[in-house]
């Protein structure tokens, strides 16, 4: 921990500690944050959250040497009185809890909308009527589909990056129709970033808004049937990693072809530790995310995903890795899917000078190693077990 040492912000100010509200600390980006900032900063986080399975190593002993900086608060934010009490003690809110998984946004729309717009409202409306910093977490699937998705197949203006490079302050959200209710989640998400912006504008509010791009590492999600429901559908690092720990077949949804930068966690948290130190050069700002490097379609994805998983676990791969897949099967009716994702990068790196290290090859042979260290055990367990039972 850095606390004996002088910490300076972009500027060269010394970095006062300070205490944040982290409302989804207990989620995949909330106990990897609440990591970096117990084990490399002074602050203090006050960790709401439904559940803190991702964080109890860091709550639990009481002797771990940030213990009297962090505290949980087993809370729903969408009918609790002591959330403004929180925020009210705090310097800072990050707020990160969403439902933020595609399978649910055409299944559970409902859920989706009320969870991404009016479950943030009064979070917003306490920073504001409070004076007090806030970061919310968005997404860069407001971007929905590029400009270029809607040329012709074989236009050469589809090489033009002018028609596929997403910028926060010029690219428009682009969405299918309103059967399309894949666009639920992107279009609360875009309404709760109008409303932030609107409250800056109108009110003062000093805020920050986050567009991660396909931010992936260890503990994202959940393993079904392991540490989530069996006939859950967690994001594609997820769906990939179970069928790897399983020996199945990877699922490419209509045959793999969209495309995906994915950034590794631990580059995305210095980006937010950032924004969090320096909120002369946050304030005000939305911000892309992700690395413009790594990109790959997801069939790309599946096929690297399987060479190193094969490396990492010495089991050699299956003959046909993978089974395309119908998106109408996969998910439902009413999925649509974002075509490409590429992040402008020029905000972030003016404002705090950041950019993205981990290649890749790199980022998923670390999180492999670290799925397959934590579930391959208990798969085959469950496997035998199920073996044995029918
Ligand atoms: N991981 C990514 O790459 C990514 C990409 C784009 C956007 N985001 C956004 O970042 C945020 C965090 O994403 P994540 O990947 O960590 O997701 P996550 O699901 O792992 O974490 C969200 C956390 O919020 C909590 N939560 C949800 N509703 C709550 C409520 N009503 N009260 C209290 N807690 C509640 C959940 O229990 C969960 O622990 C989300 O807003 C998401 O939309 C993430
Ligand atoms: O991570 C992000 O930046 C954002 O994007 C994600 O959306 P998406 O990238 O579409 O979600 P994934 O589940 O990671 O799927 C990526 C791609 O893989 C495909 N997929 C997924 C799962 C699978 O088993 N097979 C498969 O081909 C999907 O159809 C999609 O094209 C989620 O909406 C959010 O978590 C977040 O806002």
């Amino acid at each position: 921990m850095a606390t004996g040492v002088s910490r300076v912000d972009l500027d060269g100010r010394p970095i006062k500690p300070i205490t944040i509200c982290m409302i989804g600390a207990g989620g995949f980006i909330g106990s990897h944050l609440c990591e970096k900032l117990m084990s490399e900063t002074p602050h203090k986080v006050l960790a709401l959250d439904v559940y803190n399975d991702k964080i109890r190593h860091l709550l639990e002993p009481d002797t771990l040497p940030w213990a009297d900086r962090i505290q949980f608060h087993r809370l729903n934010i969408k009918h609790d009185s002591r959330l403004e009490g929180l925020i009210k003690m705090s310097d800072l809110t990050i707020n990160l809890a969403a439902i933020c998984t595609p399978a649910d946004y055409n299944t559970r729309p409902l859920d989706t909308i009320y969870s991404n717009f009016i479950d943030a409202l009064p979070v917003v409306k306490y920073c504001s009527e409070n004076n007090k910093r806030l970061i919310h977490f968005s997404t860069c699937e407001v971007y929905g589909k590029t400009i270029g998705s809607f040329l012709p197949k074989d236009s050469p203006l589809r090489q033009d990056p002018a028609y596929y490079i997403l910028k926060e302050d010029d690219s428009p959200c682009i969405f299918g129709s309103i059967e399309k209710q894949r666009w639920s989640y992107a279009c609360a998400k875009q309404l709760i970033e109008r409303l932030i912006y609107a409250e800056g504008a109108e009110n003062g509010l000093q805020f920050t808004i986050v567009r991660p791009f396909n931010w992936i590492g260890p503990r994202m999600d959940f393993i079904p049937g392991i540490d989530g429901p069996s006939e859950g559908v967690p994001r594609v690092l997820a769906c990939f990693s179970n069928a790897l720990l399983r020996r199945e077949q990877l699922k490419l949804v209509d045959g793999g072809q969209s495309q995906r930068t994915f950034v590794f966690i631990k580059d995305a948290i210095e980006a937010v530790l950032l924004m969090i130190e320096n909120p002369d050069r946050a304030n005000g700002h939305i911000f892309n995310v992700g690395n413009p490097n790594n990109e790959v379609t997801v069939r790309q994805l599946a096929e690297m995903m399987t060479e190193i998983y094969s490396k990492v676990s010495a089991e050699p791969p299956l003959d046909v890795p993978t089974v395309d897949v119908s998106s109408k099967v996969f998910y439902g009716e009413g999925y649509d899917d974002s075509d490409k994702r590429i992040p402008d990068m020029t905000i972030i790196n003016r404002q705090l000078g950041w950019n993205p290290k981990t290649s890749l090859w790199d980022l998923l042979e670390s999180t492999l190693t670290y799925q397959h260290k934590t579930y391959a055990e208990a798969i085959r367990q469950s496997m035998s077990k199920s073996i044995a039972s029918s």
